[in-house]
């Protein structure tokens, strides 16, 4: 039996940019920039501030667009004395269905390491909220070669204790830490090389059908110039996008990414 094909989904994450003013305009701005058919073949995605869903759901939901949205962190916790701290279920009750969790900020910033983010990807779920779980390797470690190994065991950590159909709700994103930030991308090659073995370890941990299923992204510097490249790879699945997504025009020169490709 052969799966059916993975939907691209180009995410944003816009980190701690652009106040809730500033998410309206963008998220109109991005709609307007893209057809109905462009939104329905490429899934497109705005993960803003916290302080940004309540407007983003309320433009989303108001002028129907085909636009999903998502935070970039939640709790592991379902609720109770956990100051600063924002619950899964208060996510879903504000229209979001993704979450970033992982992302190599927070573990460098905020010491967030496996265990936790294995709480958090269960948390996730539990609200039905499909984390998008971040993996990736710093220079050194790939300096070493050590850069498919260290990724896998990410993802072991991430997942450990979740059954192969809760697997499927997971998406991965590949985003080598020195390629964040620096305008220094991995290369189609690089990005396909870890994408591939993380679909290999699901398949070994849980089996192929839900290796299939599990869509895969890189970032990394993704730009409009070198996103049809990466997505020609055969185990990318999209882009999780930083600075590019705060441009509309550009982010949405992203999600148009198969015309680059047709020409
Ligand atoms: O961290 C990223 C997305 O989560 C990537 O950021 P950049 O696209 O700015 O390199």
């Amino acid at each position: 039996m052969t799966s059916a094909p993975r939907r691209p989904l180009m995410a944003g994450n816009w980190k701690m940019n652009l106040n809730h003013l500033e998410a309206n305009l963008l998220v109109q701005k991005l709609a307007a920039s893209l057809t109905e058919k462009q939104l329905t073949d490429v899934e497109t995605v705005v993960l803003p501030p916290f302080t940004d869903l309540r407007t983003v759901q309320t433009v989303v939901e108001g002028d129907k667009l085909l636009i999903g949205y998502g935070a970039q962190d939640l709790s592991a916790h379902a609720s109770g004395a956990y100051t600063g701290e924002i619950a899964g279920s208060m996510l879903a009750k504000l229209g979001c269905t993704y979450v970033v969790i992982g992302h190599s900020e927070r573990r460098a910033y905020h010491d967030e390491d496996d265990a936790l983010v294995n709480a958090k990807v269960q948390a996730a779920l539990a609200n039905a909220l499909t984390p998008i779980l971040c993996v990736g390797e710093g220079l050194d470690v790939r300096e070493q070669g050590g850069h498919v190994a260290h990724c896998a065991d990410q993802l072991d950590g991430a997942l450990k204790g979740l059954s192969a159909e809760q697997v499927t709700k997971v998406v991965v994103a590949y985003e080598p830490v020195w390629a964040i930030g620096t305008g220094k991308t991995a290369t189609p090659d690089d990005a396909q090389e870890v994408c591939g073995a993380v679909r290999s370890r699901l398949a070994e941990t849980f089996d192929q059908a839900t290796a299939d299923q599990v869509r895969v992204l890189y970032g990394g510097s993704v730009k409009s110039s070198n996103v049809a490249a990466i997505m020609a790879q055969p185990d990318v699945d999209g882009a999780l996008v930083g600075g590019a997504s705060l441009d509309a025009e550009e982010f949405a020169k992203i999600c148009r990414f198969p015309e680059h490709i047709s020409g």
